[in-house]
């Protein structure tokens, strides 16, 4: 049995205030190591919100400051943590960028979104990433991807096709698009047949309301937890790899594929 506990930190994010965000996500992340998860996982945009404006004065430098807050708490509290995102700038550019930390305090991967959501006028902003985010935690093979994202499951086929058994989604999902956000982490569980661990935040934006309704997802489809909706807090859940197996052995979907007719 090769069993994964996941903490998932379903937070409001205070508009524009990075140094309120850092002090919450510190004392969040202390509080949800005390469970005793494997991973630790945050939503898009932690730091700052979708303060886009304003972000010359707010976007962390090359995410420096980001990354030795995660780093310190994933090596003092022995803990993964998929750490969501942060608007970074670097090299006069801004990114929407997110890092993931071993038990050790290592970085063992680092992506910028790839796919920029211009309703939420993120591509006037912020520049697109190109590279993938595959990485291993405690010998598990996942990926992850930033919100808008999961609206291109050729992105996540990509990601997933190389024995990747979990997929990290970090978003700032609306709530008036919310039956999308689970109807689309649905069909990515099931079509690439893996565990889906997504977060997302809560709480008021200027232009946008969001009520969390993060979510656990198996690889049938079927939800193991839910982040209640507009609750902030830390919702835990441990699951266990070995059915996936199981699943992919029924029915083999990444064995059936014919890539060279799509
Ligand atoms: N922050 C985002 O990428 C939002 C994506 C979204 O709301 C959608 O409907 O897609």
């Amino acid at each position: 049995m090769k069993k994964i506990k996941v903490s998932l930190l379903q937070l409001d994010v205070i508009f524009g205030n990075p140094d309120e965000n850092y002090h919450k996500v510190r004392k969040y992340i202390e509080k949800a190591a005390q469970e005793n998860p494997d991973v630790i996982v945050l939503p898009e945009m932690w730091n700052t919100g979708y303060s886009l404006e304003n972000l010359a004065e707010i976007a962390d430098e090359d995410g420096k400051k980001t990354k030795a807050l995660l780093s310190d708490l994933a090596k003092k509290l022995t803990v993964n943590i998929v750490g969501g995102s942060v608007a970074i700038k670097k090299e006069g550019n801004f990114y929407n960028s997110s890092y993931v930390f071993n038990r050790t305090g290592s970085l063992i991967s680092e992506y910028q979104k790839v796919h920029l959501f211009g309703l939420m006028n993120e591509d006037k902003f912020i520049s697109a990433g190109a590279t993938k985010n595959q990485f291993e935690l405690d010998d598990i093979k996942a990926a992850g991807v930033i919100c808008y994202d999961i609206r291109f499951p050729e992105w996540e086929r990509k990601l997933m096709s190389e024995g990747q058994q979990i997929l990290f989604v970090s978003a700032q999902w609306p709530t008036k698009r919310i039956a999308q956000w689970e109807t689309l982490l649905r069909a990515r569980a099931i079509e690439n047949q893996a565990f889906v661990v997504a977060v997302n935040r809560v709480g008021e934006a200027p232009k946008d309301s969001f009520n969390g309704h993060s979510l656990v997802i198996n690889p049938l489809g079927e939800i193991l937890v839910e982040g209640t909706p507009g609750v902030e807090g830390i919702f835990t859940c441990e699951f266990d790899l070995d059915d996936l197996s199981k699943i992919r052995g029924d029915i083999p979907v990444f064995k059936d594929r014919r890539p060279e007719l799509y």
